[in-house]
């Protein structure tokens, strides 16, 4: 028995001020990096979620002590050790971001998740592990589960990677580099999705005092200490979206505070992307605010930078005016779900026509109608079948305790926003499926 929320319906605007937690990306790489520092630091207003619980406990099983303070978590390296076990739950970040720090351990690490984390790619992390000079066990899968088998150090050196499926593979990569014996030169095989969460890795690195440089073909990380560092989590902007988003549906007034003036997160295009699709964007004292006009206009955009940001906006265009076109989004088949699958069958049973590209989505808006649908144990699918379910009504999701992911307490937050003073709608147990 899986739970299923119906969402809340909603005609009049809202008008709502949305504080939200802290980044999920800013919070796993300030784990890593201060794990591999070379004293204790501090993350200041940290995520608390299953992904970045699971990182802070994957960093304890290779020997790092994360203590909790207050709100805070106090990063206290060790000596990294193995053997151990870390379980990835569904998290990308763990998946990718702790191999090449256990391949610093002095045993085997074995890494495993939830099912659908052994089909997330990640033969490109792999195959460069090996050419730097780590052995890893994988059965030949290039997936979870796996077996890094740390020897106490990383040679390192001028590597070419294929990180055509996930940018966290570089990430990952880059994250540790620092540590390895040479360093690392990272040339890429072909082209890398989500740029910004590359930059924002180059970003943690530097605030570390690591000596990191772009290349004609990737990155260059020169070996050396990496400075403890007491750091402040920026809100999570890409999960703003369903809040911002809603003030376009409903024609209201939504503020998210603490909106930072520059940021390497991908969530920041949502101030120029929310635009395009009609919205009144401003920033105030009190945050960034999106004020709907009424129309919600098409988008024909490559998204290829800010994937995260998909079902979302996929959600914004089946309710808007025209037909949109999503491209640029091939490997969010690599996802939480086949988000490109999910999408399709998700807006296609709330009215939509969705046709599916090998590398994005056209969207054509139907007349609206109610529906159960799958979360696909996908938070940002909850995300998008809640907008969904502000303009049409009936709309159920099955398996919303997805949101646990990165944003606990989505429905709650939801409520608020609407003015409900509960979930918003009623939470029942109901066997998972999708259909009307
Ligand atoms: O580095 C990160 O924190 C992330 C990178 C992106 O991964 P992909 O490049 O695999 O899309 C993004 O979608 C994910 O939510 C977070
Ligand atoms: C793709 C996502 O997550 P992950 O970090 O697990 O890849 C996401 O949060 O949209």
């Amino acid at each position: 028995m899986s739970q299923v929320w119906s969402t809340p319906h909603r005609s009049t605007p809202v008008d709502a001020v949305v504080a939200l937690p802290g980044s999920k990306s800013i919070t796993a790489r300030a784990l890593v990096l201060a794990a591999l520092a070379d004293g204790p630091s501090r993350v200041v207003r940290p995520l608390r979620a299953r992904d970045t619980d699971l990182m802070a406990a994957g960093l304890r099983a290779l020997g790092v002590r994360v203590d909790e303070d207050g709100a805070d978590w106090l990063v206290t390296p060790g000596p990294l050790r193995g053997p151990a076990e870390v379980d990835a739950g569904l998290a990308g970040t763990v998946l990718r971001f702790l191999p090449p720090v256990a391949a610093l351990a002095d045993g085997p690490v074995r890494l495993d998740g939830d099912p659908r984390l052994r089909e997330r790619p990640n033969a490109g992390l792999i195959a460069a592990l090996r050419a730097l000079g780590v052995a890893v066990d994988d059965g030949g899968r290039g997936r979870a589960p796996f077996t890094v088998h740390g020897t106490g150090g990383v040679r390192g050196g001028a590597v070419t990677v294929d990180a055509s499926e996930s940018s966290q593979i570089v990430s990952g990569l880059l994250l540790a580099a620092a540590r390895f014996a040479d360093g690392i030169d990272l040339a890429l095989a072909g082209g890398v999705p989500s740029m910004p969460h590359v930059e924002m890795t180059v970003a943690a690195l530097r605030e570390h005092g690591v000596d990191v440089a772009a290349t004609d073909r990737g990155w260059r990380v020169a070996p050396g200490r990496l400075a403890p560092l007491d750091r402040v989590v920026e809100p999570d902007l890409s999960n703003a979206a369903p809040f911002l988003a809603a003030a376009l549906v409903t024609g209201g007034r939504v503020t998210v505070p603490d909106w930072p003036a520059a940021t390497t997160q991908p969530g920041a295009q949502l101030d120029a992307l929310l635009s395009r699709m009609g919205a009144e964007v401003e920033r105030t004292p009190e945050g960034l605010r999106v004020t709907g006009t009424g129309r919600i206009a098409p988008l024909v955009a490559d998204l290829g930078d800010v994937g995260e940001l998909t079902p979302v906006l996929a959600a914004l265009c089946a309710l808007a005016d025209g037909t949109s076109r999503l491209t640029g989004i091939g490997h969010l088949r690599g996802h939480e779900t086949d988000r490109l699958q999910a999408l399709d069958e998700v807006l296609t049973a709330v009215g939509a026509r969705v046709e599916q590209l090998p590398d994005g989505l056209v969207v054509t808006p139907g007349p609206g109608r109610a529906a159960l649908v799958d979360s696909y144990a996908d938070h940002r699918m909850v995300h998008a079948a809640a907008v969904l379910g502000l303009a049409v009504d009936g709309v159920r999701v099955s398996g919303p305790e997805a949101v646990t992911k990165t944003l606990p307490d989505f429905r709650e937050r939801w409520a608020a926003m609407l003015g409900d003073d509960v979930l918003g709608a009623d939470v029942s147990g109901a066997p998972a499926g999708v259909g009307t």
